[in-house]
């Protein structure tokens, strides 16, 4: 299903810790002032937020890599200027607005609700949600009365996607191409239509982005894939945690489709627990340079790993068990005899309770500089004792939804590591 662009693509991700040149952010908003204790836990967050401070960090983190020089496209944004395009708001609509989605009854007329809206306000509730309380007094159509927004997601006209704050997680540029992801839970599934409008219409992206795998508009099953989960970490390689969220069907069909469309060589697998804590495997595991990573031992030593390479048919994949220690096989498919490894800081109680709030979560805006969350003062202090030089942000409000500066990006420019 490889899709070549039909322009000269502008956008790849050429490693985790090369320079970074564009990224993709989401700024918290309408969809957090929506939760609730009751439907937090539904909506993927283990707790409310205080809106306004996590919107003021957000701009801190964004302001840090504008400051260095690194372009920041923020959804909100891209989404109004993508609906400016009639054609797009037309496709949007009609994918969005249907009797499964809306309910039977209210689709035409929440239809001719948001027809009339700016594209600002448009994207703003297809980001945050669309609510009955949001619809004009006099504006009642029949089944309206049908709706219970106490009991949380499902019954919103439009649900709210707090987690589109987590841009990393619905696609992911590998190389020169980019995945639509068909991400777990149902919190999530109407994050990646958003994200096929932009990169189909936006005139940033359109006719130029490489789609490898995914399709937000097919039924993909079993095999799910996020983000958090994706690393091309350089040298013909990606490695893939098969989590809580990444299931071996999708990561078997992406790896065809790289090894076919020549994107990638080899596919590393770490086969991880499944838990909340670690759903991702940038929740145990980033590069912080060259060759240093940070993990969490306690699931790091965990993992099996695998390598998917490419073979002849009837198999197509050549899937072979590791003997050696994850860590390792990641140091050598980037050429070096070893990683230096950074661990969780603090007691085992500290450490877990770091690793709970995104300690190991580090973005890496060039070799050695590395975004990292306030709170962790103990991981913070053993990487910048390793040489690594850590920009805070904070971590209070941000970190509810469990996920850091690694969660809240998605590169769309980052070099080869030199
Ligand atoms: N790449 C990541 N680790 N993302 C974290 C996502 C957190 C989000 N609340 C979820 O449960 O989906």
């Amino acid at each position: 299903m490889t899709a070549p662009p039909t322009t000269q693509p502008r956008y790849g991700v050429h490693s985790e810790v090369g320079r970074l040149h564009s990224v993709l952010v989401c700024s918290p908003g309408l969809a957090h002032h929506r939760l609730t204790p009751s439907n937090c836990h539904d909506l993927l967050y283990d707790d409310v937020l205080w809106v306004e401070q996590a919107e003021q960090h957000h701009q801190g983190f964004v302001t840090l890599m504008k400051d260095r020089g690194i372009e920041v496209k923020e959804l909100h944004t891209l989404l109004a200027e993508t609906l400016h395009v009639p054609e797009a708001r037309d496709w949007l609509l009609s994918r969005k607005i249907t009797p499964d989605e809306v309910g039977l009854g209210l689709a035409t007329d929440i239809r001719e609700f948001l027809d009339e809206l700016d594209s600002a306000t448009l994207a703003d509730y297809l980001i945050g949600g669309l609510s009955t309380h949001d619809l004009p007094r006099d504006f009642s159509p029949p089944g309206v009365q049908l709706v219970r927004e106490e009991s949380g997601m499902t019954d919103y006209l439009l649900p709210p996607l707090p987690n589109t704050l987590f841009t990393r997680d619905t696609t992911s540029w590998v190389y020169g191409g980019v995945t639509l992801n068909p991400l777990y839970w149902p919190a999530r599934h109407a994050e990646t239509l958003l994200m096929k409008a932009v990169y189909s219409y936006h005139p940033d992206f359109a006719g130029a982005v490489r789609t490898w795998w995914g399709d937000p508009e097919m039924e993909h099953g079993f095999a799910t894939l996020e983000g958090g989960d994706v690393m091309p970490i350089g040298n013909g390689t990606v490695v893939i945690g098969m989590s809580e969220r990444s299931s071996r069907q999708a990561i078997t069909q992406l790896a065809m489709e790289l090894f076919l469309g020549e994107g990638a060589e080899q596919v590393i697998v770490a086969k991880m627990p499944r838990m909340r804590a670690a759903m991702h495997l940038d929740t145990v595991f980033t590069l912080a340079d060259r060759d240093v990573c940070t993990v969490f031992p306690g699931i790091i030593d965990q993992i099996e790993t695998f390598t998917i390479r490419e073979a002849p048919a009837p198999t197509f994949l050549d899937v072979n068990r590791e003997d050696r220690p994850f860590v390792d096989v990641v140091a050598g498919a980037l050429g070096l005899d070893h990683l230096r490894v950074i661990e969780t800081g603090g007691d085992r109680y500290m450490s877990e309770r770091q690793q709970w709030d995104s300690g190991n979560n580090l973005l890496a805006l060039e070799p050695g500089v590395v975004v990292a969350y306030d709170r962790n003062v103990a991981t913070n202090k053993k990487l910048r004792a390793a040489g690594v030089e850590v920009l805070e942000i904070v971590g209070a409000e941000l970190g509810r939804g469990r996920g850091g500066a690694h969660c809240m990006t998605q590169p769309l420019l980052r070099d080869p590591v030199d």
